[in-house]
């Protein structure tokens, strides 16, 4: 089968700064992957690369067995959290019916069947009660749901979300990982998901890779998410801590701070 994503010897470099390297791994649909790491790790600039906006230094990377292009249909995201302008012209519901379009700037797609999946959709994300509401004016958490419900209108093979819980209370919080992990059960989507935090989506993934210092970890949860393992990635003492099928992760700190501890 063709893997949804697949990366072979990948990295990007700025400058003479390697933000990561030699990354090589392939995603299989349905499959859940965590993206993890410290503030300016490299998380955003990995997704960029699978929308196309950010071009490798050396490797490759497909999705779908396609060299990765720009603005492909087979690929849905959901974009870090920022406020639409209060001018913007759109209901809440046009702005979901524009995930359905596979581009950003067409006449609004009006058959039932298009209708029908946007009320689908804003049912999912609770969003019925703001559905005619100019998007500018709702709060970043409301326009943080409409962008999930956008991502997932045209069925997305490969699921791209970056932070996606941000701004979120814990009850849409929980709405939306649901909304994105049912997408990958049944729908078959592979998703991969940057977070700063794990345990909002610990008991949905699959496997992390983990970012920091210019190198990476990848494989499951439990393999990844030890003391020794993310000691030996920042290099410095990190430990982490199991409790209550929670993950504390103690020590880690940001790139380019540096402990001799
Ligand atoms: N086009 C570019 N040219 C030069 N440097 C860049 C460029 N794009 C990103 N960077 C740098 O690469 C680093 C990684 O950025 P990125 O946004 O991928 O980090 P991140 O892991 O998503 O961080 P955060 O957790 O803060 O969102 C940052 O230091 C950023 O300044």
């Amino acid at each position: 089968m063709t893997a949804a994503l697949s990366l072979n010897q990948a990295a990007v470099s700025f400058g003479a700064r390697t933000l990561w390297s030699e990354v090589s791994f392939a995603l299989q649909a349905g499959e859940f992957l965590a993206v993890l790491g410290p503030n300016g790790a490299g998380k955003s600039t990995f997704l960029k690369v699978l929308l196309g906006l950010q071009r490798l230094s050396s490797g490759s990377a497909e999705v779908l067995g396609a060299r990765v292009r720009r603005g492909s249909s087979q690929v849905g995201y959901i974009p870090q959290h920022y406020n639409l302008e209060a001018e913007t012209p759109l209901r809440a519901r046009d702005l979901v019916g524009l995930g359905l379009q596979g581009h950003r700037y067409g006449i609004p797609w009006t058959s039932r069947k298009a209708r029908l999946r946007i009320e689908e959709l804003l049912d999912l994300v609770g969003a019925q009660g703001y559905a005619d509401r100019p998007v500018g004016l709702l709060s970043g958490g409301e326009q943080q749901r409409l962008r999930a419900a956008q991502a997932l209108a045209g069925n997305p093979a490969l699921l791209l979300c970056d932070e996606p819980l941000h701004s979120l209370d814990l009850h849409h919080q929980r709405a939306i990982t649901e909304l994105i992990r049912s997408q990958a059960v049944e729908r078959g989507s592979a998703v991969v998901f940057v977070t700063h935090e794990i345990n909002p989506v610990i008991e949905h993934v699959d496997r992390v890779l983990y970012f920091a210092r210019g190198d990476h970890r990848i494989g499951p949860v439990h393999e990844v998410m030890r003391s020794e393992v993310l000691s030996e990635l920042y290099q410095s003492p990190v430990e982490v801590i199991e409790h209550k099928g929670r993950l504390v992760v103690m020590g880690e700190h940001s790139e380019g701070e540096h402990h001799n501890d």
